[in-house]
């Protein structure tokens, strides 16, 4: 049974109280000038509505297997993070074997002997979807992953581009992330910089991002971190996305997980709703990462079901949906843990 599948309302066309205008529905021309972003206004009614849906999800209806399944396909899509400034590469070296292997062969053997069908395919193969620190730990994922044989299993990522604030000049930004790039990591969390935005200076954070891309050079992933919540105003969001979208982001991300307010429902259906509208735009499909304070498997299937809901069922594989999170694996473990 599918578990994030009840009846829900169609959150297409509806959060926009003005439409793009066909015309001038293409990248050149929505990147040309920006007087477009005048006329987004978000329905505030709609947005209330569709959020209450989400927050009110019924987990009565997920049961022991289904629980046990989706626990499971969290881990797989955790950025399992440590930002802090006292890490080392001992902190780094734990959280990087944890990544490759969350569950303790007690686990294992546990799931293994109570699991239904869901569960017995994936749980001896889980691993997180990515490690990710400052640019300065990179060099200590790497080496752990190397020495695990796990390269090509859990991928690594760093943030940059003056993170978490932005507020440092642009040259510098981008030989920050000049430098990542040099080391070998397969994503870069960016960050934009807010006034930009607050200032509404559309042309200048549209530069300013696509001059990053340029920077995390093919095949780097590279996901933008919005800070939704110092964003103000759901328009102001629903405009960084956009921009962040055409200027070639591959995700974007909510949060630095430093600001006071960070991943909320509202913001990330504000998100999706600026990726499905541009989905036909940019060559490849953008995914979505929420990231700061998500630490219960409630939170994380709020977030799957608006994604599912909003954006489709293909969307919630690793390479559209992230979790960036810190505490978050721990608590999923535990309820693994518990689970009969
Ligand atoms: O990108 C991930 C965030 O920094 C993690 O935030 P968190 O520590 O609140 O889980």
């Amino acid at each position: 049974m599918d578990f994030l599948c009840q009846p829900h309302p169609q959150p297409t066309g509806g959060l926009l109280l003005h439409a793009f205008e066909p015309r001038s529905f293409n990248k050149e021309s929505l990147t040309k000038e920006f007087s477009w972003t005048d006329k987004i206004q978000i329905n505030k009614k709609q947005l209330d509505k569709y959020t209450q849906h989400f927050m009110n999800f019924d987990f009565k209806q997920i049961n022991n297997n289904g629980r046990k399944a989706l626990l499971l396909q969290i881990i797989e899509l955790i950025d399992l993070t440590t930002l802090s400034g006292d890490d080392t590469a001992r902190v780094v070296k734990v959280l990087t074997l944890k990544a490759i292997q969350p569950l303790s062969k007690w686990l294992e053997v546990k799931l293994q002997s109570t699991a239904g069908s869901q569960v017995k395919d994936i749980e001896s193969s889980v691993h997180t979807a990515a490690v990710c620190v400052y640019p300065a730990r990179v060099k200590d994922v790497i080496e752990v992953l190397n020495t695990e044989n796990a390269r090509d299993k859990v991928k690594v990522a760093s943030v940059a581009g003056g993170f978490p604030s932005g507020q440092y000049l642009l040259e510098t930004r981008l030989h920050e992330i000049e430098l990542l790039a040099k080391q070998q990591v397969d994503e870069v969390d960016i960050v934009i910089q807010r006034s930009l935005v607050l200032d509404k200076k559309w042309a200048e954070l549209y530069s300013e991002i696509t001059q990053m891309r340029e920077k995390c050079t093919s095949p780097i992933v590279m996901k933008t971190i919005l800070s939704v919540g110092e964003l103000k105003t759901s328009e102001n969001i629903y405009i960084a996305s956009t921009i962040a979208i055409l200027a070639g982001s591959d995700f974007i991300k909510t949060s630095t997980g430093k600001e006071k307010v960070n991943a909320t429902i509202p913001a990330g259906i504000v998100m999706c709703d600026a990726i499905r509208t541009l989905r036909n735009l940019p060559s490849k499909k953008v995914g979505i990462k929420p990231a700061g304070g998500l630490s219960t498997f409630e939170d994380c299937v709020r977030w799957m079901y608006m994604v599912k809901c909003i954006l489709g069922p293909e969307y919630l594989t690793k390479d559209y949906f992230r979790i960036g999170a810190s505490g978050l694996l721990d608590n999923l473990l535990r309820e693994l843990e518990q689970c009969e």
